[in-house]
């Protein structure tokens, strides 16, 4: 119910570009690679089936100068990190059922190896295969930093500290999962989003030990704060 569909203005219609996560009811947090600057953004919240109205979604506006890309986000350099941007809506998002927001992590928070999440979105079901109407979800273990960072998995050039990797066999996010949410289940039951899909392998979304990288939510909480703080 957090889960949100980012999409921009082509040709007088609004296209799906990458999932998100709704973290108060008039701020949306996505990945900073997903935004260009010169779009118009829309955010839908509820949704579900995108080929047809099924009730709880809600289009809501992103005016452009209310969009906060982290400021060392390089574009060129998807392997420096800080991928991350914070959107405020034009208006919060009536909660319900269908709408609600998601926790974040305790900050600094690390999962532990083999950890079971589950990424949610709207990307290919394949590496170049289709794109579903309907949100999928897929159960991706926490791959940690030090198995991660392994010359034969990602390597220590591609992986910093501030991500999070999960997947690595079979299951993977591909292209329009980009800014959704890695969601995990904490001791007590509650789900948090730790991550924020930011790349897969240019191989194949699912090459072998190239598990999906996120960016790690529990090492962005300060910005985060202060961004919503002062906005
Ligand atoms: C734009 C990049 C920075 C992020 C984009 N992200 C995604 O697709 C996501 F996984 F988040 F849904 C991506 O991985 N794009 N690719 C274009 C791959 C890509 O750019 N990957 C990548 C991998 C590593 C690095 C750095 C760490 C060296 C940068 C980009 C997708 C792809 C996947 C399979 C086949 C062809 C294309």
């Amino acid at each position: 119910p957090w889960q949100i569909s980012l999409q921009y203005e082509r040709d007088g219609t609004f296209r799906h570009t990458c999932g998100g996560t709704l973290i108060a009811a008039n701020w949306v947090m996505t990945a900073a690679h997903c935004i260009s600057k010169s779009r118009t953004y829309q955010v839908v919240v509820g949704e579900y089936d995108m080929s047809t109205g099924e009730g709880p979604e809600q289009r809501i506006p992103v005016n452009s100068d209310d969009i906060f890309v982290h400021p060392k986000w390089l574009s060129f350099c998807a392997a420096c990190g800080n991928d991350i941007a914070l959107l405020k809506l034009q208006r919060p998002a009536a909660l319900s059922a269908e709408v609600q927001v998601g926790r974040l992590p305790p900050a600094g928070s690390i999962l532990p190896n083999g950890y079971p999440c589950v990424l949610s979105g709207w990307g290919r079901l394949t590496t170049g295969g289709s794109l579903p109407d309907r949100l999928q979800q897929a159960e991706l273990p926490v791959v940690d930093y030090e198995h991660c960072s392994q010359p034969d998995w990602w390597g220590a050039l591609a992986i910093r500290h501030t991500m999070i990797c999960a997947g690595g066999a079979e299951k993977a996010g591909c292209n329009g999962d980009s800014g959704g949410p890695l969601n995990c289940q904490a001791e007590d039951g509650t789900w948090e989003v730790h991550g924020i899909a930011s790349f897969v392998s240019a191989l194949g979304c699912n090459a072998p030990k190239k598990p999906t990288v996120f960016t790690r939510v529990s090492a962005f909480e300060d910005w985060i704060a202060e961004t919503m703080r002062d906005n």
